[in-house]
């Protein structure tokens, strides 16, 4: 191998410029060279490519989003859209590709080993939610980005003796919510992996008032319902106001934590050493605070669990 590239697709997370670098850096220090493929997939149909030296991805360790861009590019299910993909890296004298982000994207990574073009895949998406690892990039840094939103919502929903609910991101995973639920001392933690009962939530904001509690926090993950919806079916069924705040993309957004940043370097180090042993179709992770390498299939022909234990603790603090 003397030549790879990389390229970040899918939702943006913090940390993808962390990974950028590391992949980059530890390829020269093997003296490989590197190609950053810009826009995702839409990128690699289209040859928006630039050979990354080792000065190109100084200076962006610290800084949210992805040098690369990202995209969501639906046509890379097409057959001869991923050809032509193949066709633009051999054209560059490119033998293997590093794909940061989410389960979509490593599907777009396994198409092209598939058809004996060799890829790798890192975990960038703040929704932790992929199969084969503990954590993803990115979601360390959008939960402290959502837990200091909390934090002053709390204030001023303490000052007013408001019932608030927050939605946060996780279209179709729970970790961001329970995370941040846990981390906010949330009265309630809805999620898309557990069933809930409107009921239940009503008696957990008469036990809270009941005992002269100023202040009530619900955390919603998005693909549970949109807040404001579940605002309203909580005012008809309560008679109390309720304020609605959706965090959004800001979740997406800001300087990477130090952990995100030391888990893109041990991720993005390991992609390169498996593409150089020949390695394509494999997906890197943590497990059990050890770097793992495992098939690309596994992260996404397998379901994402939440993590039931923190789910039953979360209701246990919050009684
Ligand atoms: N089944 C698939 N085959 C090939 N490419 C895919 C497939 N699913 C997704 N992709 C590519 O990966 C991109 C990112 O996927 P998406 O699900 O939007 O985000 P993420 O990778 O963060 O989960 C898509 O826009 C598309 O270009
Ligand atoms: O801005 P978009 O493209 O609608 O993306 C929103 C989605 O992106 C995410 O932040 C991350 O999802 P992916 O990692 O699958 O891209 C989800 O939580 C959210 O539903
Ligand atoms: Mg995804």
């Amino acid at each position: 191998m003397k030549k790879i590239a990389v390229l970040t697709s899918g939702g943006d997370a913090p940390g993808m410029n962390a990974a950028i670098r590391a992949v980059v850096r530890k390829a020269h220090y093997h003296k490989i060279d590197v190609v950053g493929v810009y826009y995702g997939y839409e990128g690699l149909y289209n040859g928006k490519f630039e050979p990354l030296d080792l000065g190109s991805v100084g200076g962006i360790i610290q800084r949210g989003g992805t040098m690369l861009y990202s995209a969501r590019f639906p046509e890379f299910k097409e057959e001869e859209i991923q050809n032509k993909a193949i066709e633009n890296l051999r054209n560059q004298g490119i033998d293997g590709l590093v794909v940061i982000g989410g389960d979509g994207s490593y599907r777009g990574a396994m198409a092209l080993t598939e058809k004996g073009f060799p890829c790798v895949g890192i975990p960038g998406t703040i929704d932790n939610d992929i199969p084969g690892t503990e954590y993803t990039i990115g979601f360390d840094t959008a939960l402290n980005t959502a837990v200091e939103a909390i934090d002053k919502i709390r204030d001023t929903a303490t000052s007013h003796e408001n019932t608030f609910i927050v939605e946060v991101m996780g279209r179709n995973a729970g970790d961001i919510a329970l995370w941040t639920g846990l981390a906010a001392g949330a009265e309630t933690v809805l999620i898309p992996e557990e069933e809930f009962e409107i009921e239940d939530i009503v008696a957990r904001l008469e036990r809270s008032a009941a005992r002269g509690k100023r202040h009530s926090i619900i955390i919603v993950a998005e693909g549970v319902m949109p807040g404001h919806k579940l605002g309203k079916i909580l005012e008809e069924r309560t008679g109390v106001q309720i304020r609605v705040s959706v965090l959004g993309h800001m979740q997406r957004g800001g300087a990477p934590s130090a952990r995100d940043r030391v888990l893109a370097g041990r991720l993005g180090a390991k992609a390169v050493e498996l593409l150089l042993e020949g390695k394509g179709g494999r997906a890197v992770g943590i497990h059990n605070h050890a770097v793992v390498d495992y098939d690309l299939k596994e992260a996404y022909e397998n379901k994402h669990k939440a993590d039931v234990s923190l789910y039953t603790l979360s209701k246990e603090l919050s009684i």
